[in-house]
């Protein structure tokens, strides 16, 4: 059952439609003039609102009947229907572990038995997976219940449970070009739009309005999981502004299957997540995008190895330690893998893979000189024999002391269907928290929402998409914190710092000011506190206790 937050403050307000935050946002500016170094603390009193309301999500899969599609809508049904299963290692139950919105917490403050940590989910209104309608569109004609099986990803005694319940999911046809995926695909693609490029993409559009209908969600988010295409090039005049590409589709000129269900869906006003590492967001759609407000993100799930590596290397260089060399290889045997044995394809994934550690190198000058960069390599190999079982074997060779040299080798098997599915699971319910929050800067008039490049998805995305000219942080704790901070704020909260100073002077000075708990008393639920006065404990919550308790 979730919890029931409730912020005591002044600066925090609750209508019937929105939760109503003054909120002084904090940065430093920093002067510099040779080695001198003049900085400046800034405060910026803004206004955030989240609508309180959460809508029943409808969400568009393309690639529905592809490994992840089909894990993905199985593992929500399964959680839903409260499904447990046997397998050879005991009972198992549904759930919903590697979501870090369903399965991870965040500390709210101090309680009467320390800090009080609570699911990421309880903290702002959100959608539940649970309530998630699917539908969407594969090359394939597969049934979903077929489409599990042909996975290999899900003990079949569940499966088993399932199958009634996904046969009659049918992937609607879609959008198919060949060069742009590898030719090993070509034997599935049973279930593809004839027509021109501008008839396929109005299909498309038809489609979305189609299900919006018939489900009766108020509102549809479109995510790419299928195939990594090649990289298209960006040409002047085709796709660098968003009325050459609309004319460039009405032309039949080169467009990906990717970049067109973006157009498709950011003309229907639906938010659209890139799920894969090619370049989909072309200047012209992004442009498209922010003209028309619409919510645009990705690329390419941060999974497994490189959510790895975006925790280990930040940890090395932030402990002082400097990373040479990286070498990631890893071998799968599923329909992705087969599609990567393909050169082009292969080299979407190896450029997303390889600038992960970017801006952890670029964040220390110590340790790199300019332009320095450790070795990395990336190696895919297609094993079909190990099906969605991916074996990654990494190694992270690094300068210490003296000359010293620290070699971390590691070796991490799973189902990789299994890493990606909450990973959707997150993108599409925070794309839709994010649809329902606004900022108002203090001497603003009107309130505004985040940028249409929801950069706040890097946390999920091994190649984070941000608006042009703005950082790309890939560190996986800075990206973790900016998501809780930012949900913080919508609450009035100010972002965690984790200093508790209250724990590390020789007084305690938060005693001084707020009485401290002398005693709880459980049959009266009132708490006895050091200036003598006594609170109740409302149900299950420890309200605010001030200095006037
Ligand atoms: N851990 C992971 O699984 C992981 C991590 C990061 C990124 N990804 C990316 O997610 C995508 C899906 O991974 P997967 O394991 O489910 O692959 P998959 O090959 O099992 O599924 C892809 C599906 O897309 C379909 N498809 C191909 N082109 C299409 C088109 N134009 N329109 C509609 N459907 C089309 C295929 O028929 C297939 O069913 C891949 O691009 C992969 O690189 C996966
Ligand atoms: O997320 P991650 O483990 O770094 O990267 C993975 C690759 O190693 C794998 O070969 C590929 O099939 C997946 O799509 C995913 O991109």
């Amino acid at each position: 059952m979730s919890l029931q937050i409730h912020i005591n403050s002044p600066n925090v307000t609750y209508t019937d439609a929105h939760i109503v935050a003054q909120y002084s946002y904090q940065t430093t500016s920093v002067h510099r003039n040779g080695n001198k170094l003049t900085v400046t603390p800034c405060t910026t009193e803004m206004t955030l609102r989240t609508e309180r309301r959460v809508p029943k999500l409808g969400v568009m899969l393309v690639g529905w009947g592809g490994n992840n599609g089909a894990t993905v809508t199985a593992a929500v049904l399964a959680n839903k229907l409260r499904l447990t299963w046997k397998t050879k290692n005991g009972e198992k139950k549904a759930n919903y572990y590697g979501s870090f919105l369903q399965a991870s917490t965040v500390c709210l403050g101090s309680g009467l038995e320390g800090d009080v940590n609570v699911p990421f989910c309880d903290l702002l209104p959100m959608v539940h997976p649970n309530d998630i309608v699917f539908d969407g569109w594969d090359i394939s004609s597969m049934d979903l219940a077929s489409a599990m099986e042909r996975a290999q990803v899900l003990d079949w005694t569940l499966q088993e449970q399932l199958r009634p319940h996904m046969r009659d999911m049918k992937p609607r046809p879609s959008i198919y070009i060949p060069e742009f995926i590898a030719a090993n695909q070509e034997s599935r693609a049973d279930n593809v739009l004839t027509g021109t490029m501008a008839e396929q993409v109005e299909q498309i559009r038809a489609d979305i309005r189609d299900f919006h209908k018939s489900s009766s969600v108020d509102k549809v988010i479109v995510l790419w999981t299928a195939n990594t295409e090649r990289f298209c090039d960006v040409k002047p005049g085709v796709n660098d502004t968003a009325q050459n590409l609309l004319a460039a589709i009405q032309a039949g000129a080169e467009v990906s299957p990717s970049t067109l269900f973006a157009v498709a869906s950011i003309l229907e006003g639906c938010a659209y997540i890139n799920g894969s590492p090619q370049n989909t967001f072309v200047p012209g759609a992004v442009e498209l995008a922010v003209q028309r407000g619409v919510f645009i993100g990705g690329d390419d799930f941060k999974s497994g190895q490189t959510k790895i590596k975006s925790v280990l290397v930040d940890f090395l260089v932030s402990a002082g330690i400097k990373p040479t060399a990286i070498v990631s290889y890893n071998h799968l045997g599923n329909n992705d893998g087969k599609n990567l044995s393909a050169p082009q394809q292969f080299r979407s994934k190896e450029i997303s893979k390889s600038n992960v550690v970017d801006d952890i190198v670029q964040s220390n000058p110590i340790l790199y000189k300019p332009g320095e960069k450790p070795d990395h390599c990336v190696v895919i190999k297609y094993v079909p024999y190990v099906g969605d079982s991916k074996r990654a074997i990494d190694e992270y060779t690094s300068e210490i002391m003296m000359g010293g040299i620290n070699t971390i080798a590691l070796h991490n098997t799973c189902e990789d269907s299994l890493l990606a599915s909450p990973i959707i699971l997150d993108l599409v319910i925070l794309t839709e928290l994010c649809q329902r929050v606004t900022f108002r800067p203090q001497g603003k008039e009107d309130f505004q929402s985040f940028h249409s490049v929801l950069a706040l998805l890097s946390f999920l995305c091994k190649a984070p998409l941000v608006p042009s000219g703005t950082p790309i942080i890939n560190a996986f704790f800075r990206q973790r914190a900016c998501i809780e901070n930012v949900m913080r704020a919508c609450l009035g909260l100010p972002p965690q710092n984790h200093m508790l100073l209250e724990h590390k002077l020789q007084r305690n000075f938060l005693h001084s000011q707020t009485p401290h708990i002398n005693s709880y008393t459980a049959t009266s639920k009132k708490v006895s506190l050091s200036n003598g006065n006594y609170v109740p404990l409302t149900n299950g919550i420890c309200a605010h206790i001030d200095g006037t308790a």
